[in-house]
């Protein structure tokens, strides 16, 4: 079992929601983390705080059914993280952000199942890319009141080849992962990034038209 203490993972939730906050990533009370602990059980943020100025009580822990084992009332969207971790046990963390940017491709985007990114050296910033020349896929599925409705809508998606360790809520938010906390941050990242250089560019296209 990998994972880290629950000492360790508050400090670094706490300053991963400062940094997204501090993007605009996660405004009012939008957004929730977790980590993956030591003992099998996980970190997570509680529901309803304010991402960007957590504090240790911010940060609860929960059981693999997300039972909570610290007090606090975990974020409503504990069972998203929780399925992720089973779908991919080498993951570490994840990490959900509300940006604009992110928000509105999921709204522009239609009914569409998917948004690829294609030949951006950036998507070299997802584990396992090597090159610029490929795409890769980024899941986008309904959103709902009913997190076992996303889960069971995404799932199918996530394990295809060439998907990235994210996906998009239409009209909610994004979910990205990884091994640990810096590589679930650098999938978001990444992510955030290539959403907003493909808007930039469809706007100099219309500049330019
Ligand atoms: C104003 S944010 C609405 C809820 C949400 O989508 C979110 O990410 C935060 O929920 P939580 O229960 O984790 O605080
Ligand atoms: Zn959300």
């Amino acid at each position: 079992m990998t994972g880290i203490s629950f000492a360790a993972a508050v400090p670094m939730l706490i300053e991963v929601g400062q940094r997204l906050d501090a993007r605009g990533w996660a405004p009012a009370t939008a957004g929730n983390y977790s980590a993956r602990l030591d003992d099998g059980s996980f970190a997570v943020t509680v529901s309803g705080t304010h991402k960007g100025r957590l504090t240790p009580d911010g940060i609860m822990r929960v059981d693999a059914a997300g039972r909570g084992l610290t007090p606090g009332r975990p974020s409503a969207e504990t069972a998203l993280h929780l399925a992720l971790y089973r779908l991919f046990p080498g993951t570490g963390a994840v990490l959900h952000g509300h940006s604009p940017h992110a928000v509105g491709l999921s709204r522009a985007a239609g009914e569409a199942g998917e948004w690829v990114f294609r030949g951006h050296e950036m998507l070299k910033a997802f584990p396992g890319v090597v090159s610029h020349e490929g795409e890769v896929r980024l899941p986008m599925v309904d959103n709902s009141q009913d997190m076992a409705e996303i889960e069971a809508a995404v799932r199918s998606a996530l394990v295809e080849p060439g998907v990235a360790p994210a996906y998009l809520i239409r009209s909610h938010g994004l979910y990205a992962w990884g091994a640990d906390l810096d590589e679930a941050e650098r999938v978001l990242e990444a992510t955030e990034w290539l959403i907003a250089a493909e808007l930039a560019e469809q706007n100099f296209r219309e500049a330019l038209r």
